[in-house]
């Protein structure tokens, strides 16, 4: 059995170990004076008294490893981080803050207009401003852009005359009505009339250049549509100039 004096260290191997424990001779110098009653050694008593260092200082935790946690710092966990920069939690992001230490791109790099805060979700709900003066229709079945662009290659006669002609302003406001209608666009002079029904922007629109140029509206409404092609097989003629008599 132990006795106490098992857990002492031997004078020698406490030298060893100065920081470890207090030094042996200082305590029981204090303490001797307490216990007035006690007999036998003084000595041996003193060193009872002593809390008995755990683990012992000669034991095997202490002899294999030369660290007091036992691991290396391989073995231990890292640091907290020092700024907070660095925290994966979102909540302790300040508004604003650059996200490039976290290896996010910055919504300004990604041109995202950032608002109060960097992670804030851009709204999504409002409506993109409509355009003015544009406003596509409902065609009827059978009038799709595809079904245009089969008729007037079906070999169909969609020009009416049987030639190209030299067509006067005059001429040209002759034809102003819906079941024979003539445009000018480009200096170029379209029968219409076929292609009324198949107009994205309705009927009542395309009927606003009949008999007449209609060069400057339809650039102001669509200049990205391309007229020749799309009216090549309406074609009638080529505006002129009135004749001077
Ligand atoms: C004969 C010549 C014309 C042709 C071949 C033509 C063709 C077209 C085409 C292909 C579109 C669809 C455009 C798109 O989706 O981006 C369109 C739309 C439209 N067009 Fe014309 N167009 C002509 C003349 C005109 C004229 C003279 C007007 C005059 C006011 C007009 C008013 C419109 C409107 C308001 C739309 C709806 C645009 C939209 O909201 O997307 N078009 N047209």
């Amino acid at each position: 059995m132990t006795d106490g004096r098992l857990a002492e260290p031997p004078s020698s191997l406490a030298s060893s170990y100065p920081t470890a424990t207090p030094e042996p001779k200082a305590t029981p110098q204090v303490e001797v004076e307490e216990p007035a009653d006690d007999s036998g050694s003084d000595t041996e008593r003193e060193d009872n008294d002593e809390a008995p260092a755990f683990p012992s200082l000669n034991s095997a935790q202490r002899v294999k490893s030369s660290s007091s946690t036992g691991k290396n710092d391989a073995e231990l966990m890292p640091p907290p981080p020092l700024s907070r920069n660095l925290d994966p939690n979102i909540a302790s992001r300040t508004p604003g803050m650059s996200s490039s230490s976290l290896g996010v791109p910055s919504s300004s790099s990604l041109g995202v207009p950032s608002s109060s805060s960097s992670l804030s979700v851009q709204s999504t709900t409002k409506p993109p401003p409509k355009p003015k003066g544009r406003n596509k229709v409902a065609l009827a079945p059978g009038h799709s852009p595809l079904d245009w662009a089969a008729l007037k290659s079906s070999g169909a006669d969609l020009r009416g005359v049987p030639a190209l002609m030299r067509i006067t302003p005059s001429v040209l406001k002759q034809h102003n009505k819906r079941d024979d209608a003539w445009s000018a666009f480009n200096g170029k002079v379209y029968n219409i009339t076929p292609y009324l029904a198949f107009h994205p922007g309705g009927e009542k629109e395309l009927m606003r250049v009949a008999g007449r140029d209609g060069t400057k509206l339809f650039a102001l409404t669509h200049a990205w549509v391309n007229v020749d092609f799309m009216l090549d097989s309406c074609m009638v003629g080529f505006l002129v100039p009135e004749r001077s008599s």
